[in-house]
């Protein structure tokens, strides 16, 4: 799914207004009923007190009409202009005239702090202030009314986009936006969304469908594209009928040292479960008995030293090489990278101590194999690209830095971003549980897997990311959060691979359980609601 700019959608909206044959009157009715449909969809006609803050512009227009059609099907609402400025929108205004004469409610207007009304914590806001068209954070009293309902307790439910946050562009006053509970967004995900300084504002993100032009959003040259289960589809190398384990590659991992010989085990494993055809692990030899006796499928290769890994040999070619993770920053082990980096012809994954080590010799950075992949997370990652000031800044250092060494890069966190080059992939799998000890272990274990078996290094990355994330979620719905370790991720590689091609509809990363679409009025308990999402 694409990722598009303020002014692509702006576009995106002129186009379907023209192909479509409509005007922007109908767009935005359109919207607005989307809206209002899903909130009907939840509420059930419940009489909870429903506040709609509207701003002057389009994406207050978009509140006039959810709160004219709240008001015509007998809901328990206020609406409010927060009239920051004369110069309303063209289809505001026209949905302001439409809210008067159809419901003959008028609008509350609100002009400065005194204006400001009790919001309890119990009610539902609608933030309808400012959309995609914000141009600088808001200030004053407008800043003090986002203020007053973050502080109110309510749900918060914000159109497109949670006010004060910019969809494509670096936050500058975190206390001036509001704090979604939940983002209904008008067809395109927003690259603020994924992002780990903006994304906690718009939590429980829902795209609606408007009909925008399908042909104008899939053809357009993308700020991202989200890596969801059917683009993953779209990646799977089906297994050959007369395969053998030659045709699914041979895995060296290069890994661990005194006490962390568990990382060379992690990946390992995982490079198997992913579906590499065999699989060594170099160790130093203090870690020899441990992976022969919990990884008996794997062979070992030690180093000659004990405690830490000084020279990397092998009697084959690796199809693939992972290496770095529990690795160590000792000076024998630099050179050992220095001298693997400019013999070797496999491909590789580089992580943990691998990329510390080329962060800290520019001798080593020289020698950076081309086409690797890299798996930094934030601390790694500022220690190989220095520091940024925001998320959007690091994103563009990513990428220059993936065009200037020929490699890609996968930024993990929650959202994990791969770049390659100039593009820019989301991936929407995965859970909170995940962050716990070898967990990138194991996804360099899958990447080593996946290059093994002919994926190429895009496609392994966005493969690998995203299965790693599926497998963490099978994981997470048995165990939880909290229990979740490393090893479960991989012990659920099996059920990511065989659900793979199950409900490719379910786009897990609109979290939307807690609002299930499919209730019926028999699920309806006013008393449950009040306590599970009000309280
Ligand atoms: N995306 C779609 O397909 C559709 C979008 N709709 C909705 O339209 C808004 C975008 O509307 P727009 O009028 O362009 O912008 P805003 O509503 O965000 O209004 C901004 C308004 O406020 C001024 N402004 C900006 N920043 C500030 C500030 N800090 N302080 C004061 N004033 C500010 C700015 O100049 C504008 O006048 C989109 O998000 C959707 O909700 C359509 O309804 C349907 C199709
Ligand atoms: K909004």
């Amino acid at each position: 799914m694409n990722i598009l700019s303020v002014d692509q959608i702006y576009k995106a909206d002129k186009i379907t207004i023209k192909n479509q044959n409509i005007d922007s009157v109908q767009l935005m009715e359109r919207a607005g009923e989307q809206v209002f449909d899903w909130i009907e969809d939840i509420l059930m006609g419940a009489p909870i007190h429903i506040h709609v803050f509207c701003g002057i512009g389009n994406n207050g227009g978009d509140g006039l009409v959810v709160g004219r059609l709240l008001i015509e099907s007998d809901y328990n609402v206020t609406v409010y202009v927060v009239n920051f400025s004369d110069k309303r929108s063209k289809d505001f205004l026209h949905n302001y005239d439409r809210i008067k004469t159809d419901t003959k409610v008028w609008p509350t207007l609100i002009k400065s702090e005194k204006d400001f009304p009790e919001i309890g914590s119990g009610d539902i806001v609608l933030d309808s202030i400012f959309g995609i068209g914000l141009n600088r954070s808001p200030e004053g009293w407008v800043k003090k009314l986002i203020e007053h309902l973050n502080k109110s307790g309510a749900l918060i439910i914000s159109i497109d986009i949670p006010s004060g946050l910019f969809a494509n562009k670096a936050l500058e006053d975190k206390d001036a936006v509001i704090k979604a509970t939940h983002t209904l967004t008008f067809q395109i995900p927003k690259l603020a969304f994924f992002l780990p300084e903006t994304g906690p504002f718009a939590s429980m993100v829902k795209t609606l469908d408007i009909g925008l032009d399908q042909k104008f959003i899939e053809e357009a040259e993308p700020l991202a594209q989200l890596i969801s289960q059917e683009e993953a589809q779209s990646f799977y190398i089906p297994r050959k009928k007369f395969g053998y384990k030659g045709t699914y590659g041979h895995a060296l991992i290069v890994a661990g040292s005194y006490g962390k010989i568990g990382a060379a085990v992690l990946a390992s494993t995982a490079a198997f479960r992913i579906g590499a055809g065999m699989v060594t692990a170099f160790v130093p030899k203090c870690g020899y008995n441990i992976l022969q006796t919990t990884l008996p499928e794997a062979m070992v290769i030690t180093d000659k030293e004990e405690e830490f890994i000084t020279e990397i040999t092998s009697d084959f070619e690796p199809t693939a090489i992972g290496i770095g993770m529990g690795m160590g920053k000792n000076q024998a082990t630099v050179q050992a990278l220095k001298k693997l980096f400019k013999n070797s012809k496999s491909q590789f994954v580089i992580d943990a101590d691998a990329l510390n080590n080329i962060s800290e010799n520019k001798d080593l950075m020289k020698l950076l194999p081309k086409k690797s992949i890299l798996t930094p997370h934030p601390g790694e990652l500022k220690r190989l690209i220095g520091s940024w000031n925001d998320d959007y800044e690091k994103l563009e250092k990513v990428k220059k830095f993936s065009k200037k060494h020929d490699v890609v890069v996968i930024v993990k966190g929650a959202y994990t971003a791969t770049v390659y080059e100039d593009k820019i992939y989301i991936n929407t799998s995965g859970n909170p549980g995940m962050g716990t000890a070898g967990s990138g272990d194991t996804l360099s274990g899958i990447l080593t897997g996946l290059l093994c078996q002919g994926y190429d290094i895009l496609s392994a990355s966005l493969f690998g990311v995203f299965m790693h994330g599926f497998a963490g979620n099978k994981a997470a719905d048995k165990m939880g959060y909290e229990a979740l370790i490393a090893g479960d991720i991989i012990e659920n590689l099996s059920e990511a691979y065989v659900e793979l091609f199950m409900d490719p509809e379910n786009d897990n990363w609109e979290d939307d359980d807690l609002f299930d679409d499919d209730w019926d009025d028999d699920d309806w308990d006013d008393d449950e609601w009040e306590d599970d999402f009000l309280k």
